[in-house]
């Protein structure tokens, strides 16, 4: 989870594949107005999010008693508890990313997303960060993705802590 251009997409595909789990990328399910608004530089409202989350929830659930790994950006804490009402025990990786940062990210491959980079400071302006939420581990954005999936892989054996 986290804001566009944390590395949501490129961590999620690495520990999908290196843990053997079902990858499900959440951009891939946001309804073709939303993405459309996304592109023109509007941003997502809750209404626009309801049924996106509950199509991530039933995709969780679909999955449920396998490994699974969700890209979203999950951004404020009522979507992240409907997601672990989907999938109770769903652990939450937050990539945690400077403001410029992800700007320069999300500028850089603009070319070739439809994410609209005018959106950044919307999506800090609506994240509510995880901190004291149960299962959570907060990541440096900006470290190297594979210092990131071992992190994330050392996590995973440990037991979940509330
Ligand atoms: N840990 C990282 N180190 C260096 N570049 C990264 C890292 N994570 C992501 N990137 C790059 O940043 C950009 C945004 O990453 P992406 O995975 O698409 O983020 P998100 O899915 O959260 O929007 C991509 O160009 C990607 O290659
Ligand atoms: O809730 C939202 O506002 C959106 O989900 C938003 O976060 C967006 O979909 C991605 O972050 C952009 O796509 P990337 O995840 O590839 O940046």
């Amino acid at each position: 989870m986290g804001v566009a251009g944390c590395g949501k997409s490129s961590l999620g595909a690495l520990v999908a594949q290196s843990e053997g789990a079902v990858l499900i990328e959440g951009d891939s399910f946001h309804s073709e107005a939303s993405r459309h608004k996304m592109s023109q530089g509007i941003a997502l409202t809750d209404a626009d999010r309801q049924g996106w989350l509950a199509t991530l929830g039933e995709q969780l659930a679909a999955h449920a008693g396998r490994g699974v790994v969700l890209t979203c950006s999950a951004l404020r804490r009522a979507y992240r508890e409907r997601l672990r009402q989907a999938l109770p025990g769903l652990r939450f990786a937050y990539l945690d990313i400077a403001r410029d940062d992800a700007l320069a990210r999300v500028q850089a491959r603009a070319a070739t997303h439809f994410f609209s980079s005018s959106l950044v400071d919307s999506q800090f302006a609506t994240l509510e960060v995880p901190t004291g939420e149960p299962g959570v581990l907060r990541l440096d954005a900006m470290a190297p993705l594979a210092q990131l999936q071992q992190e994330i892989h050392a996590w995973l054996s440990q037991p979940l802590t509330h």
